[in-house]
């Protein structure tokens, strides 16, 4: 799998099983450094490059660049601030035939940071520091190999000075860092470079694009799923979710709410009365509760009686506050997504016994003790469940205005009813909101972003 995202202790694992069937780590280096060379020609097409080299495998990795490069006539200079530390970086060093300085001015328009990978393990400092700090002010196009030198690659974070980059070369396989904040947000377009590694068995992914299909030719509207919308205290929050999931591929929505919703459009149908009763009906293919719910004692028994009907569900916003270990013991965890923003995932964690953690952490704590799907939502999504891990390209900063979770939360409802699978219909919720986003930008407000479900649906099908 192409996708498949590993942290540093299963990026050694794995490399050191191909050692053990037999491939060198000079070989590993080689194909490397060649392969991230074939796309620095691309960009560079023919200008003279910097190579900024640290003394472990990842600056190994830059010589073989720098060698590539000069092979092909390339105006190459290799700054390394310390001589190569491991055998195979000295080994890469040995073989490149160009100058070395320690430091000078990078007048370059290419500059490849090379300097740490994934075997960061402090704060960068001194020339280090010295050296990211002049690539970052300076105007040349930015490429960072593997990860940018200054960010740790299990969890995103930055330990100095970070530039922009245009280009991220992961090598082998994406790490974490490739899907989460801030790291991220500094990569530019990020590419893998394969190197031959068996990455079967992996247990995370970067999320690709789905691809979404019409409904079948013998479809008919409860075929194509029947969403319940549970309201409850507040009209707006349900209204524009049910908006959302009408568009989002299911054949039939109703808003469950005791509300006069004058301004609903005509073709949501909306029950009132008991919800034991709306919700008796074998036809329903999923249920969202939580946008508008309430918090108090009515709203809690309205998530009950949501349980109690025992189909696939998503819970969001105030369901996630009011949702403890009793509620769930109703209710089939498994056939559970959950829509957490940071406030709401704090709250689940705290009632469900979790403790500290990064969000990807949590997430996964969270998914491994309830069962629930958990897409943990913000400028870096991530996606626990029992199917995998699932890290998502970062969406529109559009994004962040009020009402947009409840439009996140309709669509992925929506997807629920259409075929009852709760990590699918996360994944495929989180790539039409990012492209309604796209589609509505700039400065949408949420219930636009709602209507704009519709043409990212064709954008995906
Ligand atoms: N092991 C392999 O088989 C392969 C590794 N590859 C490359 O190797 C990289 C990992 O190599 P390494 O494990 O040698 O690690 P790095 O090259 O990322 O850096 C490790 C070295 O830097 C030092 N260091 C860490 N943080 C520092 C800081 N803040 N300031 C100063 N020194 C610091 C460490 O003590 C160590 O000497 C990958 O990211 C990738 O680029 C590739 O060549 C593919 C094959
Ligand atoms: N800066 C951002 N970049 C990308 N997506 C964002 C950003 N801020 C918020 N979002 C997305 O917008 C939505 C906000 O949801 P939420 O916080 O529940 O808002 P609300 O409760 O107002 O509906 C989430 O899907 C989140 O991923
Ligand atoms: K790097």
């Amino acid at each position: 799998m192409t996708d498949t995202v590993l942290t540093v202790e299963q990026m050694r694992a794995t490399e050191r099983a191909a050692m053990e069937a037999g491939v060198s780590e000079w070989e590993l280096m080689q194909r490397a450094g060649e392969g991230a060379a074939q796309w620095i020609m691309r960009v560079a097409a023919g200008r003279p490059v910097a190579v900024l080299c640290g003394p472990g495998n990842n600056g190994g990795d830059g010589y073989v660049i720098a060698e590539t490069l000069i092979r092909r006539g390339y105006e190459v200079q290799v700054i390394a601030p310390l001589e190569p530390r491991s055998e195979t970086a000295q080994q890469a060093r040995a073989h490149y035939s160009g100058a070395v300085f320690a430091a000078t001015t990078m007048r370059e328009p290419v500059v490849i940071d090379c300097l740490f990978g994934y075997g960061l393990t402090r704060k960068v400092e001194g020339e280090f520091a010295e050296l990211l700090e002049q690539m970052a002010s300076s105007h040349c196009y930015k490429v960072a190999i593997d990860v940018p030198s200054a960010v740790e690659s299990d969890t995103g974070s930055v330990l100095g000075p970070l530039p922009d980059y245009d280009l991220t070369l992961a090598l082998g396989a994406w790490k974490q860092a490739h899907g989460l904040m801030p790291a991220m947000a500094a990569m530019g377009e990020r590419r893998l470079v394969p190197i031959g590694l068996d990455l079967s068995g992996a247990r995370s992914a970067l999320s690709r694009r789905p691809r979404l299909t019409p409904p079948a030719p013998d479809a008919h509207k409860y075929r194509r799923g029947l969403l319940a919308v549970v309201a409850g205290a507040m009209p707006g929050a349900p209204l524009l979710a049910a908006e959302a999931a009408m568009r989002a591929g299911v054949g039939y929505v109703k808003l469950l709410s005791d509300h006069d919703h004058f301004g609903a459009p005509a073709d949501l149908v909306i029950e009132q009365g008991k919800l034991a009763n709306t919700l008796d009906d074998e036809r329903i293919a999923a249920v969202l509760v939580g946008p508008g719910l309430g918090r108090d004692d009515s709203a809690r028994e309205r998530l009950a009686q949501a349980f109690s009907c025992r189909k696939p569900g998503v819970l969001d916003a105030d369901a996630l506050y009011l949702l403890d270990p009793e509620l769930l013991a109703q209710a089939d965890p498994g056939t559970l997504c959950v829509t957490p923003h940071e406030g709401e995932l704090q709250k689940l964690c705290e009632v469900f016994g979790i403790g500290d953690g990064s969000k990807l952490e949590r997430a996964r704590r969270l998914h491994d003790v309830t069962g629930m799907t958990v897409l943990a939502k913000g400028p870096d999504t991530v996606l626990a469940s029992d199917v995998m891990t699932s890290f998502f390209p970062r969406g529109s900063s559009w994004l962040s205005v009020a009402g947009t979770g409840d439009v996140l939360a309709g669509i992925v409802a929506s997807r629920l009813a259409v075929h009852g699978n709760p990590h699918r219909a996360c994944e495929e919720g989180v790539w039409l909101h990012h492209e309604a986003a796209r589609l509505a930008s700039p400065a949408f407000t949420a219930s636009g972003l709602a209507h704009a479900v519709k043409p990212a649906m064709a954008a995906l099908l």
